[in-house]
């Protein structure tokens, strides 16, 4: 029986593991990580993560051939492919610090597969590295092989939070890096054998190493590029009286262009983008290239422009100050149907908020009050370590009061704004709201889900990121 062992049982480990060990039932699928409580709540019934469509393979595998556990050496040491999905943070010390990967986490797992080993291993990676990380992984394991054949494999994770499932049984393409050599090849064969279980193998393409690795943080170059081109459209039909979800649509229509991934919004969020476009700027500049660094720097700063025009737009239409006022913020997660909120657009319009005194009543369908709390206390890339490694926040802000009800925190609220897409917020009785809160009754819809004409009809003063705006808001013009 083959055995797969990932190392890292997060985001990307739990889902991808639990999908293999469904579509692959002869092959025993192990998942193993350092932080004990997430193990124990992978062998719960309450999982660590929220994913649609989680609960149902995790079920219908476990304790079959999908096992969780903390006893890391044991499943690395039988494990004939070892993926490795751990955390790759930004650095935020020393060289290359807010921009560089942190590898820390990646050559302590590669270190353990070298010590532990004892048989020919396939090691694979799946986290984000930056480009050439297999050659300092094969130099980590084979300096230290005790004679054994270390293979290593690029195999980048393209699955979106949110519907992980679904782009795990129907990817668009399973992408595999390897050596050019007898021996990198017949690896690249045993893990394509492993994907085309279930997925067609004309959708699995196979590369060499650093075309891998480059390939995944160049996708997500591309899709935050468009965001930031689309959001930045956003500004200038503001300014103009262009609507963006029409100048969207009308651009979309090309085929060349397409329509996905092309929804303004108060700024992109995510583990991700960020990350992998600061990683990506930081190799181009290493390599001599700082014109193209430049270039993809530009999309992280315009995301940062969106998230502070937000604010400014809701501190001066209500009369330049926000300080004492309540204001509601409904969604907190970085995108729906995920209780993810690493890197939020909600984390950088709150603190901007409460900087100018705001009271802030948060609510999320799946975010809790520790998490919000967490987060608004955090310092920026602190995020992204194992959980028990990360500093503990020593106090809650007491400006935040975190509810589980749109209507608990909207109440008497001066003003009302939308972060996260959540279907729920469509179709919410914005009478009742508007009955309940303070006049002039304020929302600001950062991604663009409500009908804007029925809230003007209602009374709300209406801001919808890239729509015409009300005169109020014209008259009370914003500080970029
Ligand atoms: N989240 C996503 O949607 C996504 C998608 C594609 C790729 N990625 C990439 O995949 C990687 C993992 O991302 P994630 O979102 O799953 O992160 P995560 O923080 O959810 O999970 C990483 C896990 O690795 C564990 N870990 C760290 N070092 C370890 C070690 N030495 N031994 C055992 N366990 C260890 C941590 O405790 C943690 O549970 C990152 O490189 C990320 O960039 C993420
Ligand atoms: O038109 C759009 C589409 C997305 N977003 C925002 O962009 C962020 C990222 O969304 P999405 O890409 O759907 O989610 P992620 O889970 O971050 O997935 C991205 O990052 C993963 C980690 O690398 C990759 O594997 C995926 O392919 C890539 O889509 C979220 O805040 C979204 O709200 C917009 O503002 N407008």
């Amino acid at each position: 029986m083959v055995k797969i062992c990932c190392i890292g049982a997060g985001y990307v480990g739990g889902p991808t593991m639990a999908v293999i060990a469904l579509k692959c039932p002869e092959i025993e699928v192990a998942v193993v990580d350092i932080s004990v409580s997430r193990i124990t709540a992978w062998n719960s019934d309450t999982l660590p993560i929220y994913e649609p469509g989680l609960d149902e393979v995790v079920k219908k595998c476990r304790g079959k051939n999908l096992f969780f556990s903390s006893d890391v050496e044991k499943h690395v040491s039988e494990a004939d492919i070892v993926f490795v999905s751990v955390n790759t943070p930004t650095k935020t010390q020393g060289l290359g610090a807010g921009k560089a990967a942190d590898l820390t986490y990646w050559e302590s797992a590669a270190r353990m597969i070298a010590d532990v080993s004892k048989s020919n291993k396939i090691v694979v990676e799946k986290s984000t590295v930056p480009v050439k990380t297999a050659e300092a992984i094969e130099k980590i394991l084979t300096h230290n092989s005790k004679g054994i054949d270390f293979q290593i494999l690029s195999n980048p994770e393209f699955l979106a939070e949110g519907t992980a499932i679904q782009d795990l049984f129907n990817p668009d393409r399973v992408l595999i890096g390897g050596r050019e050599t007898p021996e990198g090849q017949k690896a690249i064969a045993a893990l394509r054998d492993v994907y085309a279980h279930w997925v067609p193998v004309d959708r699995i393409i196979c590369s060499n190493l650093w075309s891998a690795e480059l390939s995944k943080l160049a996708a997500n170059a591309f899709l935050a590029q468009r965001i930031s081109s689309v959001n930045a459209m956003s500004a200038l039909c503001e300014a103009t009286g262009a609507d963006v979800s029409q100048v969207s649509h009308a651009v979309g229509k090309d085929t060349r262009i397409g329509p996905k991934f092309l929804n303004a919004s108060v700024g992109f969020g995510g583990s991700c983008f960020q990350k992998d476009i600061l990683n990506l700027v930081y190799i181009c500049e290493c390599n001599g290239l700082p014109e193209v660094a430049n270039y993809w720097k530009q999309v992280i700063k315009i995301n940062d422009y969106q998230k502070t025009r937000f604010v400014n737009r809701i501190v001066s239409s209500m009369f330049n100050t926000v300080s004492g006022k309540k204001i509601a913020i409904l969604g907190f997660a970085f995108k729906k149907d995920t209780g993810d909120t690493r890197e939020t657009p909600a984390i950088d319009v709150c603190k901007g908020l409460l900087g100018d005194k705001a009271l802030l009543s948060i609510y999320d369908p799946q975010v809790n009050e520790e998490q919000i709390q967490r987060d608004l206390a955090m310092k920026k890339f602190d995020w992204d370590h194992p959980v028990h490694l990360q500093p503990m926040s020593p106090t809650s802000i007491k400006q935040v009061n975190v509810v589980w009800d749109a209507y608990a925190a909207t109440k008497d609220a001066h003003g009302v704004c939308i972060l996260t897409e959540w279907d729920e917020f469509k179709t919410l009785d914005y009478q009742r709201i508007y009955d309940n809160m303070r006049k002039p009754a304020f929302i600001f819809d950062g991604r663009n889900v409500v009908d804007e004409a029925k809230l003007r009809a209602i009374g709300f003063i209406v801001y919808s990121i890239g729509k015409p705006l009300d005169q109020w808001l014209k008259d009370m013009p914003a500080v970029a």
